[in-house]
């Protein structure tokens, strides 16, 4: 398990082993034990979602949970190639309003750690994408919030309109947006040696 930090304290990438063989490949895509060995103490996950987008371009986010239903996610791309984003919203942050993307493919098999306070959305670079994730809490519709997609200069890496549900087509800029939470700067990950 290879884990790397990013530009943003608290999002990570990780990179499960393969084992090929003449069949294909096994890989333990989440595995407790493994990332604790590694130092890496994550959440529980009480929730896994999985969603198909059938069109290139199709653009899901950019989403939150608002406490008390926070989520922290650990995101991979099931079949096809995504483009994922993360954006700090935590108050007070060094890093507030920017944002990283990360490709996940099923080629690569590459993870982002996404942890509660930042918002969070995908685009999908191929046909029948599919992406999984697990979660930190449950699905709560009146603490689910948006931002516009295209409010932040985010580089989508598009090739043409975007494929929006209808609730991000009207979502409120990041201007408007009045996020609820706060940074506390106990985000780092120390790799034991
Ligand atoms: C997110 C979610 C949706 N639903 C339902 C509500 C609705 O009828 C249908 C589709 O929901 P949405 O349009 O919100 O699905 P989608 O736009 O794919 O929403 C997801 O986007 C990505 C970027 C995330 O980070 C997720 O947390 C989630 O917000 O599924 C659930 O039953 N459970 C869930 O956990």
């Amino acid at each position: 398990m290879q884990i790397t930090r990013t530009s943003l304290s608290g999002v990570l990438i990780l990179e499960p082993r393969r084992h090929g063989d003449a069949r294909g490949f096994f890989s333990e895509s989440w595995n407790r034990r493994t990332l604790l060995e590694a130092g890496l103490d994550l959440p529980e996950f009480v929730q896994d979602n999985h969603s198909l987008s059938a069109a290139v371009d199709t653009l899901r986010g950019l989403h939150f949970q608002s406490p008390p239903h926070a989520q922290g996610k650990l995101v991979r791309c099931g079949r096809g190639r995504l483009f994922d984003v993360a954006v700090d919203i935590r108050k007070g942050s060094p890093t507030y309003g920017q944002w990283l993307g990360e490709e996940l493919s099923f080629e690569n098999g590459r993870q982002l750690w996404i942890p509660a306070g930042f918002l969070h959305g995908f685009v999908t670079r191929e046909p029948d994408t599919e992406i999984c994730y697990k979660c930190t809490d449950h699905y709560a519709p009146e603490c689910d919030g948006a931002v516009a997609w295209d409010s932040l200069g985010i580089d989508w890496g598009l090739t043409g309109a975007p494929l929006l549900s209808d609730k991000d087509a009207v979502a409120p800029g990041f201007a408007d947006f009045d996020s609820p939470f706060i940074y506390h700067d106990d985000f780092e990950y120390e790799a034991r040696s």
